[in-house]
């Protein structure tokens, strides 16, 4: 059993909160401290315990997640610092913040204090997420197996070194919103090509759904998978020639590179507070 306390109940504390209780977590297990007081409350009626106390919440945890905005990291930080420093119980501190490094929150905890990050994504609340997990420098592997353990029963897990995080953010952090993105654009087009809302809905939701399990099969790429439903002379392959003029293919290798370098502007932003906090 790993006693989980979440700092921050926002959309991803909740999806991981959500994924852990379906997943069989006990409620019992996961402690919720969130700053917002309805908010607390009504994720603590579904799913878990509330601590109105950061140092009473954190107290006994074997994990303890920081899931609040980038900027907010440092001074949660602090705070847990303070909570578990005499505490005799080991606690892992865990990051999901984008761009925040791990050595912004080793500063803020104990000398040799065991940190690591993840970035996971929404899809945490269907039990259907991929993380990628990074050590800090003084995460030992035992640190790591148990964090990569409570993200595994929320979907699948890859181990990064931490300069990859950028790069894992804007592909599967923030990729969610790109699949989202395209299903909107489809249910717009759909429309538009005379279909009802609700029946353009179920089209796009379903061929999602369908389009993801056979990429994730193990069998063909997505490139062989498109060119499967590439017809010769046929309705696809006029629509992924409009696709790839449009700059389709470009627009996604921007968007990832734009959101890579968003998240190292976090980073040198988060470094950069820190050091100056350092230099006072
Ligand atoms: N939303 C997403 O899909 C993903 C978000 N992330 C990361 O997760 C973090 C949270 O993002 P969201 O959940 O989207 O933001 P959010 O704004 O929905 O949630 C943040 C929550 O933290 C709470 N909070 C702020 N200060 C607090 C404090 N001192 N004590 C307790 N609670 C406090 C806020 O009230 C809020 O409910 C960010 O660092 C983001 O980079 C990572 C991967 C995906
Ligand atoms: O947009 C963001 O900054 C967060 C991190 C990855 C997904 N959402």
């Amino acid at each position: 059993m790993t006693r989980i306390a979440v700092v921050g109940g926002g959309r991803i504390g909740e999806a991981l909160i959500a994924g852990l209780r379906k997943s069989g977590t006990e409620q019992s297990d996961i402690v919720v401290i969130e700053a917002v007081e309805p908010r607390a409350s009504e994720l603590a009626k579904k799913y878990c315990i509330l601590s109105t106390s950061l140092d009473i919440g954190c107290e006994g945890a074997d994990v303890i997640v920081v899931a609040v905005k980038p900027g907010d990291v440092p001074a949660v930080v602090d705070r847990i610092g303070d909570a578990i420093s005499d505490s005799v119980h080991e606690s892992i501190v865990v990051s999901l913040a984008a761009g925040v490094p791990t050595s912004v929150l080793e500063n803020k905890l104990s000398a040799g204090s065991p940190v690591v990050r993840v970035m996971p994504n929404t899809a945490m609340l269907v039990g259907q997420g991929v993380s990628a997990v990074c050590k800090g420098r003084y995460a030992r592997d035992e640190h790591l197996e148990k964090v990569v353990t409570v993200m595994e029963s929320v979907g699948a897990v890859v181990v990064v070194d931490e300069s990859k995080m950028d790069a894992v953010t804007a592909v599967s952090g923030s990729g969610p919103a790109y699949f989202f993105l395209l299903a909107e654009a489809m249910v717009d087009a759909a429309v538009e090509q005379g279909l009802p809302r609700d029946v353009a809905l179920r089209l796009a939701t379903g061929t999602a759904l369908g389009a993801g399990a056979m990429l994730t099969a193990g069998g063909d790429g997505p490139a062989d998978l498109r060119a499967a439903v590439c017809s010769p002379g046929g309705t696809t392959a006029a629509a992924i020639r409009r696709l790839e003029s449009g700059g389709f293919r470009s627009a996604v290798a921007d968007a990832v590179e734009a959101s890579a370098t968003r998240s190292r502007d976090l980073a040198l932003a988060a470094q950069k507070a820190d050091d100056d906090e350092r230099d006072d």
